[in-house]
């Protein structure tokens, strides 16, 4: 495996969560760190939701230190995901079965195949680190029930598509693309990511609904913006979504 130069990497055998893991490291944590756990006994999902780890399945947090404001750096999610679908195209030589789904999910033949959760640690006032949680259902998904009742189906790569890939060479394969894509952001901001990642959108021009806490938008999936919003045409004009589950 050829690892990106500058970025650390921690593998444990088991571990809470390596979210957790990102938040204890805090303190020594220097350039970018990857963390590595084979099982984790307490992962979460996205709005707090548990996240099912069986062995066997990729488990990693990128521990990043970060410079610019919160809504810049929250960019990213978009940026793993992007590294995301580059590594599954490497393992597995195709593309056309993969698509991303805002903000930030990967899906393989429409099944949802790995989940990204971004959190901000550290610093006084102002977060100096971000946290991107990466999960992908390599060998074994959840089962359809174990999800919300409108989530998309849990889907894994090796029962889906045949290709059998060890988690620790995913990781290799992942870390090196988020290196050449967080070098592309770092170097030309997000237009470039927002074109790679809206030509790989699932369900662009089709309507969706976003689901906040307290309210559902439907609507003509557009674009996404140039913050990273979820852009629906509905009768009452066009509507820009910052944070939302999405329904198809
Ligand atoms: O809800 C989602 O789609 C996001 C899932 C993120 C799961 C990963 S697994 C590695 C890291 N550790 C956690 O506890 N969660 C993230």
């Amino acid at each position: 495996m050829s690892w990106p130069q500058g970025y650390g990497l921690v593998t444990l055998e088991s571990v809470d969560s390596t979210m957790a893991e990102a938040a204890r490291r805090l303190p020594e944590a220097r350039g970018p760190l990857w963390i590595f756990a084979g099982v984790q006994t307490a992962a979460r999902g996205r709005r707090g939701r548990p996240w099912a780890n069986p062995p066997g399945n990729l488990a990693a947090t990128l521990l990043m230190p970060m410079a610019e404001p919160p809504g810049v750096a929250a960019l990213r999610s978009f940026v793993a995901s992007l590294a995301l679908l580059d590594a599954f195209v490497g393992v597995t030589g195709r593309a056309e079965p993969f698509a991303l789904k805002w903000p930030n999910d990967v899906l393989l033949n429409g099944g949802k195949v790995a989940g990204i959760l971004l959190e901000t640690l550290g610093g006084r006032g102002a977060a100096s680190h971000l946290a991107i949680g990466i999960g992908v259902n390599l060998a074994a998904a959840p089962a359809a029930e174990a999800v919300e009742p409108r989530a998309l189906r849990p889907t894994a790569l090796g029962p889906e598509t045949g290709v059998v890939v060890d988690p620790v060479d995913f990781l290799g394969a992942l870390a090196a693309a988020y290196a050449r894509r967080e070098a592309e952001f770092a170097a030309l901001g997000f237009a470039p990511v927002r074109t790679a990642w809206l030509a790989a959108a699932a369900r662009i021009g089709e309507a969706v609904t976003a689901r906040t806490g307290t309210s559902e938008t439907t609507g003509t999936f557009e674009t996404v913006d140039p913050s990273g919003n979820l852009v629906l045409r509905t009768p009452r004009g066009r509507v820009a979504i910052a944070a939302a589950d999405i329904f198809f």
